[in-house]
This record gives structure tokens, C-alpha cells and sequence, in this order.
């Protein structure tokens, strides 16, 4: 069954990710607890791969895998959170936590509370959240297991990370303050959660959920449905509110999924079955359009920039257009979907270059495809009552004899853009259930406000000539303590106690790492260490691939199978006695 993960084709909202390192783990959330498994090892030696590694050292075990996992993890974490949020102090309080929640979590639930505190933090590195949060999201996990106490963090890790996990501890229980959970309460109970409690907190508790939700075939049927009511009700819904827009329907669809079964493999079904091909077109198109926007003159004189996004429809998005006004499938006109962002030259004279190069953009576009009659709207020209301004056309993407859904093209200014996913036309406004503009405004207002006071917190530390700028390798920074430029085997072993390890081990994988047998890591040593590392991620993020894959193809072999047949015969039997 595909997952809501890959419904998007290009990711709708946020920022997209970026690689710091010549690595390719900056797809979609995949974190896993690392093994290091001999045969890997061998691979990897043999492996013509550029991650190879150089070195042919063994894979470590005991306190050295713990190292390895430490290394992997933080590097992943601050990849996924981007070089401007990643300074020193937030990678210090990163490392720390991490410390802190390897050792205590390692062995709990087969490893999978590892997993889940892992996924939940790269949740949040996505969202672009700071290191406090997403260091209250590694700990969570921990916290709950009773593997680590509040004193632990207050003590180890930092009073903001425990404020955030206490105002998360809380927010747990929020749903079970209603006794309905119809559509006013679950309103009311979404305002409670902006209003009283920590938003950054808010933020964690969303992407603790998304976690559960992935996790949920694990669960009665029974606990499935009333969980997913509470997402579908509340959670996705701030989402939305908080603008945490991929996150939102990766919720919505995760929870239709367990509500409305049937319902939801039909659309599946028929998203399903054009999926890839469509979002290579929405890729192909994409491009088309921008080389045409770019080397049209008129367009050139009054633009300076010029951006385009992409997305397939959500599962859930598709299914409430389906159901809204009872359309058909071929009605609905936004499943392949481009949006146009167009930055007018500031030396502009006159004001109307704005609107004039949405209008340009719309006469190319129909110069290039078919649009669909009737189905234009043009809100540059007349305005929504919110304010809401873009211009909005169909297009025809069929081939003779090759049936497409439509494609929907928004075409707007940077300034448009701004209004439509933060003023009083916004997205959160548009779908997070808000009604109030000012609401909307409040929200924007405390989000800014947590972000100085956090950014206050997490700035470089002043004169360290260790900053993000000074240091190439964050992970070596942080083994580094004394900052001499070589990892020493005091250093090792301090970070080995740290994980529960002896000293034992630290020689052990000093010896394993030392290439040139000087006593000590240098960072060419310690980089062989993480594309070490590196690989043997990339081929558990392979073997996860593969068995999402093989447990996809053997269910479907089930159900056409003996079980399939044993069942029916048995069904049609009990009907008949
Ligand atoms: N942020 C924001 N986006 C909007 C707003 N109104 C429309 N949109 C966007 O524009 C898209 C299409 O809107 P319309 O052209 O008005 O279409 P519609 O009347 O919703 O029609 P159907 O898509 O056919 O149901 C929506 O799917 C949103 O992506 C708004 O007030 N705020
Ligand atoms: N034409 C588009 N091009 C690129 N992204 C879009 C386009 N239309 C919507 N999106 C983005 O895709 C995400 C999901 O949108 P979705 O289709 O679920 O709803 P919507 O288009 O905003 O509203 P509606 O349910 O009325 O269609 C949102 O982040 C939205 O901003
Ligand atoms: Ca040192
Ligand atoms: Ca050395």
C-alpha cells in the first residue's frame, strides 16, 4: 500500500532539503537504528561506491557501534536541519542529547523506541525546528520508557528542552479532556491547544503523532479508528494551522487510511495508478514552463526572478473534491498541480508590473498547452473577499487515446505568494479550521517571538573559533573537545563513558580507526569513520526499501492466494448454513 509519504510529488511547503555533505540521505524521513553487520563491512570494502570506505578496518562493536550510531545520527540530524540552523550550540545540545538518549533507549522495544525517537527528531529537523525542539523530540521517547527522568534533562541537556517535554507531557492528554469529539469541540479543543500551550510544544506533539500514525498497523482495530479521529480531527488540523503543510497531509491521509477503509482504496487506486507517470510530468512540465517564462523578452523586462512548485494531490485533498459536490474524477482540476511565483523588478515605475507578468505567464502558458474553457479564475483582477490574489487556470494534459486528470497552473507574485500562505487569505486560514484572521495573526506573532527567543538561545557561541563557519565537520567538532584538531583517546573514551561504554572499547576503536598509528584521530581518519558510517545506512535504508516493497507484493499475493480463497469459501459457507 503506498504510503501518504509519497503522495507528494515535490514537497508542497517547507523548505526543501539540503545537503551539506556529498551524502544522498536527504530524502524523505528515514532513520533507522544502525547495525553493523560483517557482511556489510565486507561490501563495503569490496564496493566500487564513492562512499566506500577508504579504509578496510572492520566494523566496530560494543561502545564503538554506539560511537558509530552517535555519529550517523547526528550527522543525519544536522544535515536534515541545514547549515544556518545547525550552530554550534545547537549541535552541541543535539550531541548531547543524542548522548544521553542512545544508551537509554539502545535496547528498548527491539530497538524500535530507537527508531521512533530518531524519526520523530528528523520529523522536526524537516520542519526546520530548532535544536531544542527536536532535542526534546530524541528524549521523548526515552522520557515515556522511564528510561531517562526530567532531572536527567534538566541536568544534562538544558531548562528549555525540559520545559518543552513538560508542556508536551501535557498536551498528551489534551484529547481526553473531551467527551464528543464532534467538529465544534475538536474547534474548541485546537484554540485551547494554540492558546495554552507552548507553540513549539505543539510542533513536538505533531510530530509525535505522525510517528504513531505510521506505527498504527500495530495496534488494535478498535485503538487504529479512535486514533485516528483524534489526528483527523485535531491534529491534522493544526498542522495546517501551524503551517506545517507536508505534515498535515501526510496525517490526513494516514488517518482516512484507517477510518474510511474502502473509501480510501479507491482513490488510492486511482491515484495509484497513474502516480509515477504524473509526477514525471509534473516534473517535465515544470521545467518546460520555467525555460519558457525565462527566455520570453517582454517577461524579462519586468521580472527578476522566476520560481515554480510542484505536487501530486494528496490522498484525502482528492477524496473531499470527489465527495464535495459529487464530481467526477476527470472534474476535479487540481490532481497535477503547478504553481507559478513571479518577483517583479523593484525598479519597477509602475505598479502594475505585477499583475502584467501573471497576465504574460497565463498567454505563454496557453501559447504552450490546452486550457480547459471556462475553468479560468482569475483573482488577480478580482480579488477574493480574504484578499486572496492568483490567477488560476486548467490544463488539458491528455494524449489521444492517453486519459489524464487535470492539470491546474496558479500563477501569482512573491508578494501574492506571501498573502496567500501567511496573511489574511493564508493556508492556515484556508484549511487549519482557523475562522478568525486575527487568530491566524496571534499564531504568527507567538511563532516569531519563540523563533528570537530560540535563536537568542542557539546562536554561535561568541568568539569560538569553533563556530559553524570555523568548523567543516560538525560531529568531529563535537569529539573534539579541546579543539586541537585530533580526536585523542581521552576524548574517545569520554564520549564512550558517556554512551554507557568502558575504556576498553575506546582503545579498541582507536586501533580500528588510527590509520597512521599516531595515537590519535585526525579528521581524515575520523572521515573515513563516517563514510564508513554512511554506507552501512545507505544499505539499511536499501533493505527497508526492499522489504516495504516485498511486504507489498506478498500481501498482494495472500489475498489472491489460498488465504484469499479460504476465507471466501469459508464466508460463503457461513452464509448459506
Ligand atoms: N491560501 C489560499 N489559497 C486559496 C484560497 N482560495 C483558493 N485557493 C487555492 O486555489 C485553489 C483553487 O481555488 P479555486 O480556483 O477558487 O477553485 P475552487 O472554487 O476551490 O474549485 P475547485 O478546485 O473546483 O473545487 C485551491 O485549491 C487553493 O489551492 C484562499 O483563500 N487562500
Ligand atoms: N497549483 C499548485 N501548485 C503547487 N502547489 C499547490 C498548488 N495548489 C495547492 N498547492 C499546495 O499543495 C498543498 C496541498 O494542497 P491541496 O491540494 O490539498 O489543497 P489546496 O489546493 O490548497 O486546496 P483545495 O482543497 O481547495 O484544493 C498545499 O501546500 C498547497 O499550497
Ligand atoms: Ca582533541
Ligand atoms: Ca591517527
Amino acid at each position: 500500500m503506498a504510503t501518504a509519504a509519497t503522495a507528494a510529488a515535490v514537497p508542497a511547503g517547507g523548505r526543501p532539503y539540503r545537503c551539506r555533505r556529498t551524502r544522498s540521505r536527504c530524502g524523505p524521513l528515514r532513520l533507522h537504528r544502525l547495525r553493523l553487520p560483517a557482511a556489510a563491512a565486507a561490501a563495503a570494502a569490496a564496493s566500487s561506491s564513492p562512499l566506500a570506505p577508504s579504509t578496510s578496518a572492520p566494523p566496530p562493536e560494543g561502545g564503538g557501534r554506539l560511537v558509530a550510531e552517535l555519529v550517523g545520527a547526528f550527522n543525519e540530524l544536522t544535515e536534515r536541519m541545514g547549515e544556518e540552523l545547525a550552530t554550534s550550540s545547537s549541535s552541541s545540545l543535539l550531541f548531547r542529547a543524542l548522548k544521553l538518549a542512545l544508551p537509554a533507549l539502545r535496547d528498548a522495544d527491539g530497538g524500535r523506541a530507537l527508531a521512533r525517537a530518531l524519526a520523530v527528531a528528523a520529523s522536526l529537523a524537516d520542519l526546520q525546528m530548532d535544536a531544542e525542539v527536536i532535542s526534546a523530540g530524541i528524549l521523548r521517547e526515552a522520557l515515556d520508557a522511564g528510561a531517562v527522568s526530567m532531572r536527567d534533562v534538566k541536568a544534562q541537556i538544558g531548562i528549555s528542552t525540559a520545559h518543552l517535554l513538560h508542556e508536551s507531557l501535557r498536551l498528551k492528554h489534551a484529547p481526553s479532556k473531551l467527551d464528543v469529539l464532534d467538529d465544534e469541540s475538536a474547534s474548541a479543543l485546537r484554540k485551547f491547544c494554540l492558546t495554552y500551550y507552548d507553540i513549539r510544544a505543539v510542533i513536538l506533539e505533531l510530530a509525535l503523532k505522525l510517528d504513531m500514525m505510521r506505527q498504527l498497523d500495530d495496534l488494535p482495530k478498535y485503538l487504529q479508528r479512535i486514533k485516528s479521529l483524534e489526528v483527523m480531527k485535531i491534529y491534522a488540523p493544526l498542522a495546517h494551522a501551524v503551517g506545517a503543510g507536508n505534515l498535515s497531509l501526510e496525517l490526513e491521509d494516514l488517518s482516512f487510511r484507517y477510518l474510511f477503509p474502502h473509501s480510501y482504496d479507491h482513490v488510492d487506486q486511482w491515484l495509484r495508478s497513474q502516480e509515477s507517470e504524473c509526477k514525471a510530468l509534473i516534473n517535465l512540465y515544470k521545467e518546460q514552463l520555467l525555460q519558457a517564462l525565462k527566455a520570453d523578452d517582454e517577461l524579462k523586462r519586468i521580472v527578476q526572478d522566476i520560481s515554480i512548485q510542484g505536487r501530486y494531490k494528496s490522498r484525502f485533498s482528492t477524496m473531499k473534491k470527489l465527495v464535495k459536490d459529487g464530481r467526477k474524477p476527470e472534474d476535479v482540476k487540481d490532481i497535477l498541480a503547478l504553481r507559478v511565483i513571479l518577483e517583479p523588478r523593484c525598479d519597477g515605475t509602475s505598479s502594475d508590473w505585477g499583475p502584467r507578468a501573471c497576465h504574460r505567464t497565463h498567454e505563454i502558458i496557453q501559447a504552450l498547452w490546452k486550457e480547459v474553457p471556462g475553468r479560468t479564475k482569475d483573482y488577480i483582477s478580482r480579488p477574493k473577499e480574504n484578499g486572496y490574489q492568483s490567477l488560476h487556470v486548467a490544463i488539458d494534459v491528455s494524449e489521444p487515446g492517453k486519459m489524464r486528470p487535470l492539470m491546474e497552473i496558479q500563477i501569482r507574485t512573491k508578494e501574492m505568494h506571501r498573502f496567500a500562505v501567511g496573511g489574511d487569505a493564508s493556508h492556515s486560514l484556508y484549511k487549519g479550521g482557523l475562522t478568525d484572521p486575527g487568530e491566524a495573526k496571534r499564531l504568527k506573532a507567538i511563532m516569531l517571538a519563540a523563533a528570537e527567543l530560540a535563536a537568542l538561545r542557539l546562536r554561535d557561541i561568541p568568539d569560538s573559533d569553533r563556530g559553524v563557519g570555523n568548523c567543516k565537520n560538525p560531529a568531529f567538532c563535537q569529539l573534539d573537545k579541546n579543539g586541537d584538531g585530533r580526536i585523542s583517546i581521552e576524548e574517545l573514551t569520554e564520549v564512550m563513558e558517556d554512551l554507557g561504554a568502558g575504556g576498553e572499547d575506546a582503545t579498541e576503536l582507536m586501533h580500528l580507526l588510527d590509520a597512521n598509528s599516531d595515537g590519535s584521530l585526525s579528521s581524515d581518519e575520523f572521515e573515513s569513520f563516517q563514510r564508513q558510517i554512511e554506507l552501512m545506512r545507505s544499505l539499511e535504508d536499501e533493505d527497508d526499501h526492499y522489504r516495504k516493497i516485498l511486504k507489498e507484493k506478498l500481501h498482494t499475493v495472500d489475498s489472491a492466494g489460498l488465504i484469499h480463497v479460504y476465507r471466501k469459501e469459508l464466508g460463503d459457507k457461513l452464509l448459506v448454513s
